[in-house]
């Protein structure tokens, strides 16, 4: 199984008629069981360039292609759970028939057994945002894609969620993607990171991480960084 992304250009119309472009070149592939971690400034396109993986959005130039009959499950920044209905039903409508010993595996990964009953509206960020990854884990997909999933929690919550998001990795052969602005994240949960320019995105570096996710001590994380730190992040 594998992902290969040529995405030549993007760009969007404004209001005003003239083009804007948004995107100017992001290749690479991925194969099962590897996560790619994309990182790039803010507003250079990266939520474009998810929904053009997750095919909302023909509108480019390039192709993506993906495995036929792959299934594709994505969490978006905000959990979009459906607020009349219980933390479970919201998991078991996105998986119907999913078995129960399955369902509660995914809710022990994530923490999220007591929290069954409850409706969204009674749910922290940081919980809401377990529901949609449940939910997105639930229907065993083969490509996950991940718009962020830590953003705005603190750094206790950050760190217990990716330690989930790793294990869930970790269970499941199945190509996944995050976008974050966080080196930190990206280095602790990636197998390979893409680096982006500032709009128009354009890929400048792909820097793969040889060492497995759970050697990557914190002495390790600092040096990778470090390593990172050393690119040239400028669009010559
Ligand atoms: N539907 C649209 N129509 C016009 N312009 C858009 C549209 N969607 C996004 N843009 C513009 O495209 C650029 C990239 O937006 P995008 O949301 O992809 O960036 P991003 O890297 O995900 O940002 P952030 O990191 O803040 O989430 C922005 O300038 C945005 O205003």
């Amino acid at each position: 199984m594998r992902l290969e992304v040529d995405i030549r250009a993007k760009s969007y119309t404004g209001a005003n008629g003239k083009r804007h472009e948004v995107i100017a070149g992001i290749a690479f592939a991925l194969q099962s069981g590897e996560v790619g971690v994309v990182v790039g400034p803010s507003g250079c396109g990266k939520s474009t360039m998810l929904r053009i993986l997750a095919g909302l959005d023909t509108d480019y130039q390039g192709h993506v292609s993906q495995p036929a009959g792959a299934r594709l499950a994505m969490v978006f920044q905000e959990p979009r759970l459906l607020p009349w209905r219980s933390v479970e039903d919201n998991v078991r409508l996105a998986a119907p028939g999913i078995a129960d010993a399955k369902l509660a595996a995914i809710f022990g990964v994530l923490e999220l057994d007591a929290h069954r009953s409850h409706f969204p509206g009674e749910l922290s960020l940081g919980l809401a945002r377990r529901v949609a990854l449940a939910r997105a884990v639930a229907v065993e997909p083969d490509f996950l894609i991940l718009d962020e999933p830590l953003a705005s929690l603190d750094d206790a919550l950050a760190a217990r969620l990716r330690e989930e998001i790793a294990t869930l990795v970790a269970n499941r052969p199945m190509i996944t993607l995050l976008v974050t602005h966080s080196v930190d994240d990206a280095v602790r949960l990636g197998d390979r990171i893409f680096l982006l320019s500032s709009r128009p995105a354009r890929l400048l570096h792909t820097v793969p991480i040889e060492i497995p996710r759970v050697q990557r001590t914190d002495a390790i994380v600092a040096a990778l960084k470090a390593d990172l730190a050393q690119l040239d992040l400028s669009v010559s």
